[in-house]
């Protein structure tokens, strides 16, 4: 794919753009049969591609520059370099950030100088959902320049009229972490409506999202194929975030338990319940709670004939995997953005054995990737 940003060394973040498309592919496929075949070989299924251009559903931009005249993108050194029109993203977010930008010169917001550590507008994140409307948040160093903002939502509202979500992040704290633990919102709605495969997931600003809502699609119906076929009468899904999995996986005879550590997530997830007219107990019930997922084995009464995993990078606690070898659940699906890591714990959980795989390309151009994987008891 071409980048105006990458040719003229602006931007160095998609590290094998060079490559086409289709050997990127190749390259993630055969990366991920070596770590998982080892453990069970699995019959892999076509690999999900991406679009390569506009399939970012957010931007993280760091905002530099100087009042008036600011950048929207990333830092070389100190200085900001501008990537508002960066290929990933599709037409109404690039819309929405030239907007942004002209929005911040013109109420004269203050950005961020992380070198003199002076300053107040740190990030700029922005999401957009498949019908283009907009949860915008501002990451400031502290409530000072909160008051500008507030008075200019008119301008706001009139420059970017998709913002349907608007919030200020506090992140007080000078370090790598984009955003801090207080989130103040501006609009009357709190969260922003992600349509996937017709279930309109619930997301507030600080609950996870996939970066690719396309392939997530794909990701989650694939995942209620397996659940499908394995019919099981219970199903829980840990760090289930926003619910995107449970959701998928409801059905009228079977009972389905979310878990997740976000608060926040797990607050969205009910709400997206509730307006699926789905209940929270008994048969057909779709019930989320906020629990570390190691714990919920221990905190959930009864066990799952089937469970959903889709952790961070780091993969499951020890425990966890532990639990699951030694657990009656017959079916499990893995959902993993590494590899290494998920390799790693089906070493640790030998009687389940990867029945079948797919890579699905979330992050074109880069070596990230997400892989499923059922695995079934031997
Ligand atoms: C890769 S995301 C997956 C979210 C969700 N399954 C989805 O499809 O969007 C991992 C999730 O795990 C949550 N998480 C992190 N540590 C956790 C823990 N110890 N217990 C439960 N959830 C955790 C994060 O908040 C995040 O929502």
């Amino acid at each position: 794919m071409e980048c105006g940003y990458y040719d003229r060394d602006l931007c160095r973040s998609c590290t094998v753009i060079e490559v086409p498309y289709e050997r990127q592919l190749d390259r993630k496929q055969r990366l991920v049969r070596d770590l998982v075949d080892p453990h069970g070989a699995p019959r892999w299924l076509e690999p999900v591609a991406s679009a390569e251009a506009g399939f970012r559903n957010k931007a993280k931009m760091v905002v530099a520059g100087t009042v008036g005249a600011p950048t929207l993108g990333i830092l070389d050194g100190a200085r900001g370099t501008d990537l508002r029109d960066c290929p990933l993203y599709p037409e109404p977010l690039t819309r929405a950030l030239h907007a942004l930008a002209e929005f911040v010169a013109r109420v004269r917001l203050l950005p961020y100088d992380v070198a003199r550590r002076r300053g107040e507008l740190k990030h700029l994140l922005v999401t957009v959902n498949p019908e283009g409307r907009l949860m915008v948040r501002f990451v400031l160093r502290s409530t000072r320049q909160l008051p500008k903002i507030r008075d200019s939502m008119d301008l706001l509202r009139e420059l970017v009229p998709a913002a349907s979500v608007v919030s200020v992040n506090l992140q007080p704290e000078h370090k790598a972490v984009i955003e801090g633990p207080e989130e103040i919102l501006l609009t009357e709605r709190s969260e922003l409506v992600m349509s996937v495969n017709g279930i309109g997931l619930r997301v507030r600003p600080r609950s996870f999202f996939q970066t690719n809502t396309a392939v997530t699609e794909r990701l989650y119906a694939q995942a209620a194929d397996w659940v499908r076929a394995a019919d099981p009468a219970s199903v829980w899904d840990l760090y289930c975030g926003v619910g995107g999995f449970a959701l998928h996986v409801a059905d009228p005879a079977r009972e389905v338990v979310g878990t997740e550590i976000s608060e926040e997530a797990v607050a969205s997830a009910r709400d997206t319940a509730r307006s699926l007219g789905l209940p929270d107990s008994g048969p057909g019930s779709v019930r989320f709670l906020a629990d570390d997922a190691a714990a919920t084995p221990a905190d959930l009464p009864g066990t799952p004939e089937l469970a959903i995993v889709n952790p961070p990078r780091r993969g499951l606690d020890t425990s966890l995997c532990a639990w699951l070898e030694g657990s009656p659940v017959r079916h499990a699906v893995y959902s993993s953005c590494n590899a290494r890591t998920l390799a790693r714990d089906l070493a640790r959980m030998p009687s389940l054995r990867p029945v079948e795989a797919r890579l699905l390309d979330m992050f074109p151009h880069t070596g990230h990737y997400e892989v499923a994987v059922l695995l079934r008891r031997a």
